[in-house]
């Protein structure tokens, strides 16, 4: 074994330990460069949280987030980003889904441009499935991806053109508690991305691709420029020449919005595109606001991309890309394929305009959850973008300035008890899918995932913080949310039936529910409590 190797195994260590069938991943060599990673850059994580804390502390005092006084040197300089790889140019349809190995297949065969595999929103990090994730797309890279269904007894195998793979890695906010350096769970995010850029950086180069990610749920530039320092060493290890490895930002927090520019700026040999996380933004939009009574958020179902403050952010986006030469993508719409044909018209309906908006927003492309709805979404950028790979070249100056004040826009819309009610049955099988590992679960005919629950269970604390008045008059409180809770357990039992209730957690699921409901302070995200449920 190498010296530095050996070095690696003293100073990582493994709860449990690591086994001979994951020694094929946790290689010393990959082991090797996780510890420089982690012993490098994981000490800066907390500072990057606390000051999240910090500033969210001002927010609850009263104050509204707004364009930084102190970085307006870069917001008003004349600077682009490094350019954008041949194969990234044309992104005008992405599927997203977790790294299951079928999945994967599915998606790099869809009629689709990119395959974000996910570590985040739709993925549970059980640590077997973050390993096998990290094999399944190895496999995929290497092209000797297989798998047999053992209940159809169907195969399934690449086809010729596979879609371009960007791989997202889990936000900063989750550790990984499996690995430990010196005896402290290391973030998430680098044993993703160190083990996906060590196994797969070469082999991409080679095949003409490259070692590209989705970074999420960013909320400062500081965070930004802290992977550009993780991109730059990863690259001056290997010998890569700088701007190698390629970035697209989701801006899905609130905060982020205000600081687009200057996370491009800090990013700006690795960035290619911002990306509207439409569901994290939301959520972000109550957490930031949690103090603010002005600013609580109607029924979920009524805020969608027309309501002026998120429309203001689709736009921003696009227009602060385009200036700086970044592609800027579109979000998901969370309506999935249904077998019934009337409604799956409808579907393909509100899946037309969704993509609609942002195609004439601006927006260079989009993103879509099931490869049912590849072609009606790719039809409406086709259409947009006639002969172009994409519009780079749309400035719409007329939306300048958006203001702090349209981003910050209060919604409007009712809040209904069936609304809140609606909310808890989600909350509750969508938390009770992710703490028995699965992080993606089709619920009343729409996919959700970890930003889309959380919109869910925060809504309602905020309703009761604020103790809001629903539209049939009562109000919402922790003692009338209980009641419901203890109802819609009721309902979901019924619906589900029996054996599969009585067979999952849904008790377990409906008491971390209670508790992030009624807690005093709005927890920052579910998957941290939920992360101490998982094996
Ligand atoms: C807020 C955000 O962050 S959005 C991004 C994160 N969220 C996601 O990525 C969602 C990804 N989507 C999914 O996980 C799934 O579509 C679900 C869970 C919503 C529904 O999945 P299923 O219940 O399996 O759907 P369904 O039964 O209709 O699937 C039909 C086929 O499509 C495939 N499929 C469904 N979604 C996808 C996908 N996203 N990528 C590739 N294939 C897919 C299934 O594997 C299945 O394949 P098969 O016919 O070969 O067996
Ligand atoms: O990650 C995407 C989102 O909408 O959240
Ligand atoms: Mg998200």
């Amino acid at each position: 074994m190498e010296p530095q190797a050996q070095q690696a195994l003293k100073e990582l260590s493994f709860v449990p330990p690591i086994t001979e069938m994951e020694s094929d991943v946790l290689t010393d060599e990959a082991l090797s460069f996780i510890l420089k990673l982690a012993t490098r850059f994981a000490h800066r994580v907390p500072e990057l949280l606390e000051a999240r804390e910090a500033r969210q502390a001002q927010f609850d005092a009263g104050a509204t987030p707004d364009f930084l006084p102190d970085t307006a040197e870069i917001r008003n300089g004349d600077w682009r980003i490094r350019g954008i790889p041949e194969d990234l140019q044309d992104r005008r349809l992405e599927i997203t889904g977790p790294p299951e190995r079928k999945m994967v297949i599915n998606a790099l065969n869809a009629n689709v441009k990119v395959f974000m595999a996910d570590f985040e929103d739709s993925f549970s990090p059980v640590w077997g499935p973050v390993l096998q994730g990290q094999r399944n797309l190895t496999d995929a890279i290497n092209r000797t991806i297989s798998y047999n269904n053992p209940a159809t007894g169907k195969h399934y195998a690449l086809g010729d053109d596979p879609s371009v793979l960007i791989c997202r890695v889990r936000g900063l906010h989750l550790k990984e508690k499996h690995v430990l350096l010196n005896g402290t769970p290391i973030p998430g995010a680098l044993l993703d991305f160190g083990l996906y850029f060590f196994r797969n950086h070469k082999t991409l180069l080679e095949n003409g691709s490259g070692p590209y990610f989705y970074l999420p749920k960013l909320q400062a530039h500081q965070e930004a420029a802290w992977w550009n320092d993780v991109f730059c060493f990863a690259e001056d290890e290997f010998n890569l020449s700088r701007g190698t490895i390629k970035a697209t930002v989701l801006i899905e927090t609130l905060p982020a919005v205000f600081e687009m520019d200057e996370i491009l700026h800090a990013l700006k040999d690795h960035i290619v595109a911002l990306n509207c996380g439409r569901w994290d933004y939301i959520f972000s939009y109550i957490k930031t606001f949690r103090n603010h009574p002005d600013r609580v958020l109607p029924d979920r179902q009524v805020v969608t991309m027309e309501k002026p403050f998120l429309n203001a952010y689709s736009r921003l986006l696009v227009k602060t890309c385009h200036h700086r030469g970044a592609m800027a993508m579109g979000g998901m719409a969370a309506f999935i394929p249904s077998k019934d044909p009337e409604k799956n018209a409808w579907v393909l309906d509100k899946i037309n305009a969704d993509k609609s908006l942002e195609a004439n927003n601006g927006h260079d492309g989009t993103w879509v959850a099931h490869p049912g709805l590849a072609d009606t979404a790719k039809a409406v950028f086709d259409a947009a973008l006639g002969e172009r790979k994409n519009q780079l070249d749309v400035m719409r100056e007329q939306d300048a300035p958006i203001t702090a004040k349209e981003l910050t826009e209060p919604c409007e819309g009712d809040r209904t008890e069936e609304g809140m009610r609606h909310n808890i049955r989600v909350a509750v099988q969508y938390i009770e899918a992710w703490i028995s590992g699965n992080g993606c679960v089709p619920i009343y005919g729409l996919m959700e995932d970890a930003a889309t629950a959380e919109i869910s269970r925060a809504s309602i604390w905020q309703w009761i913080k604020h103790e809001k008045p629903l539209s049939n008059g009562k109000t919402v409180t922790a003692d009338f949310f209980r009641a419901c809770l203890a109802e819609e357990m009721v309902v979901l039992k019924q619906e589900l039936g029996e054996t599969v209730f009585n067979g999952g957690k849904y008790q377990q699921a409906a008491s971390l529910m209670e508790q992030l409901t009624t807690s005093d302070e709005l927890a920052d995200f579910l998957t941290l409590s939920g992360y101490e449920l998982l094996d």
